[in-house]
């Protein structure tokens, strides 16, 4: 069974937006786990938009379930995870000026470096995972690396879903295939939802985790608002 991991970074752009501490970050995260979340997943980018670094070593000292960081390690990166020592780190090929990850990493092309950074992370104890796309030569170039576990980036499935979603599935399913012939743990993230999550969980079998922020964050308001504002016509009544 997948298990769930929940992004946080919404949460932490919202409360930035004011400058105060409204949502907070750390009730956020501990009622999540508190909710069944089984990961609580976190993306600092070197601008600190939404997540900040201080969020990551204040969500170590509370976080019960695995904390997940994800970025490029460029070396603040490195220095945050190695002091935090979160459960997983997950690298993530991202310019600074992205709006939100957009590839994977050319496993190829990045080889000597990527063997360098996920020996670093595995020698302090660190579960590392790296952001590729469905293509089964970057699979290869994963498990090349020494890495424990691969994150397949789903913008593409998520986007092709409606139209037509065995033709979405079809690349995923052969890079797990790979993955799992070498031995590589397989994570998925970016742009999955309720209507796009069951089917993808159906085809990939050996599917460890899952991390999702946007989408879920935005089903929450949808789900949440109706509740919220019969609370207030209550309580102006
Ligand atoms: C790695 C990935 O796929 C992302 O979805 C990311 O972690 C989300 O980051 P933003 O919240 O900055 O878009
Ligand atoms: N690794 C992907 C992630 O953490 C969440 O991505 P998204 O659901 O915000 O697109």
């Amino acid at each position: 069974m997948a298990i769930l991991s929940v992004n946080i970074n919404k949460i932490a752009t919202l409360r930035n937006s004011r400058g105060g501490n409204v949502p907070d970050l750390l009730k956020v995260a501990m009622d999540l786990e508190r909710f069944g979340a089984q990961g609580i997943t976190i993306h600092p980018r070197p601008d600190e938009r939404h997540i900040k670094y201080q969020d990551a070593r204040d969500l170590k000292k509370i976080v019960t379930t695995e904390l997940n960081i994800e970025g490029n390690p460029i070396d603040s990166f490195i220095a945050l995870v190695d002091e935090v020592k979160p459960a997983q780190v997950t690298l993530v090929p991202d310019a600074p000026d992205a709006i939100t990850s957009n590839a994977g990493w050319d496993t190829i092309k990045h080889a000597d470096y990527l063997k360098e950074i996920v020996a670093h992370f595995k020698n302090q104890g660190i579960r590392t995972s790296i952001f590729v796309d469905p293509v089964e030569a970057m699979i290869t170039g994963a498990a090349a690396t020494g890495v424990d576990r691969i994150e397949l980036y789903t913008e593409d499935y998520a986007r092709q879903y409606t139209d037509n979603k065995e033709k979405a599935i079809a690349p995923y399913i052969k890079a797990a295939h790979k993955a799992t012939e070498l031995d590589l743990g397989i994570n998925a993230g970016h742009d999955l939802s309720l209507e796009n999550i069951q089917y993808f969980n159906e085809k990939l079998t050996d599917l460890k985790e899952v991390s999702i922020g946007h989408a879920l964050i935005a089903e929450s308001l949808y789900l949440g608002l109706e509740n919220v504002v019969n609370m207030y016509k209550h309580r102006l009544s």
